[in-house]
């Protein structure tokens, strides 16, 4: 089966510093993927170049067969690799279905200064995506007066709606209540099975790694050290001591 997404010797440095040490790597549909790793272990580097927001020196990036190694994030959005941001990237002046709705138009080109937004959509498609993760009763409030976890809820909704094959999130978890952290998740891995997306998140929490993941990357220095089933990850003893601190 061909790889949804598959990196060939990845490499990136800042200053002295290595930030992806000559990465091959392969997803496949269906997988879900939780990516660990201490702070400045290179995660979000490795997400940034293969969503287009950075460019590696060397290496490829595929999606779905294609090489998007020098695309724009625009485009590669376009092809179905959604993301969202550790912080929740939200029109903040608009309401929660009009964020939604944005991000529709966005996706289809079709934002107008002649017409009505809603206008331009398929309606049931948003309400849809409102439902989906539970904001159908927040639709009209400003997206800016949410509580951090519907602001996480929301920024995946905004993803959703361009219909991404997979869906890429950096630490979907982080500033939420530990309390909250799980109906959280529960929530938006039911969202992604609904919509058959692929899951690749980045998570410091073990219990939700062991809980919504089906793979686990570890990362340490710019590489993945570890690659495997929850089980064999979260048990090797390089990564109890190195990643865990266990
Ligand atoms: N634009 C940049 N300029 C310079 N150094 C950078 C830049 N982006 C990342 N780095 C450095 O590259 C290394 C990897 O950073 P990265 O953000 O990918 O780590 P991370 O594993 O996502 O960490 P965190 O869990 O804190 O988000 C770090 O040492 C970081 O300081």
């Amino acid at each position: 089966m061909q790889a949804l997404v598959k990196t060939t010797g990845l490499n990136l440095t800042f200053g002295a510093v290595m930030a992806a040490d000559n990465i091959d790597f392969e997803l496949h549909s269906g997988e879900s993927l939780a990516v660990i790793g201490q702070n400045g272990a290179g995660k979000t580097t490795f997400i940034n170049i293969c969503t287009g927001y950075l460019t590696p020196a060397s290496g490829k990036v595929y999606f779905d067969g294609q090489d998007i190694t020098a695309m724009t994030p625009r485009k590669i959005v376009r092809l179905g690799l959604g993301r969202s941001f550790q912080l929740p990237q939200l029109f903040t002046e608009h309401t929660v279905r009009e964020c939604i709705q944005l991000s529709a138009a966005r996706q289809n080109a079709r934002l107008s200064m002649f017409k009505p937004l809603a206008a331009t959509l398929d309606s049931h498609e948003v309400e849809s995506t409102l439902e989906l993760v539970g904001l159908k009763e927040d639709a009209n409030v400003l997206s800016a007066d949410l509580p951090e976890g519907k602001r996480k809820l929301l920024d995946v909704a905004m993803a959703l709606a361009l219909r991404p094959k997979l869906l890429i999130m950096d630490e979907p978890t982080s500033g939420v209540a530990s309390e909250d952290k799980h109906g959280l998740m529960q929530t938006v891995m039911n969202a992604l099975k609904e919509r058959k997306v692929t899951s690749w998140f980045v998570e410091h929490d073990v219990d939700i790694v062991e809980q919504y993941a089906t793979r686990v990357a570890a990362w340490i220095n710019g590489a993945i050290v570890a690659d495997g089933t929850p089980q064999e990850v979260l048990n090797n003893p390089k990564i109890k001591s190195e990643v865990l601190g266990t």
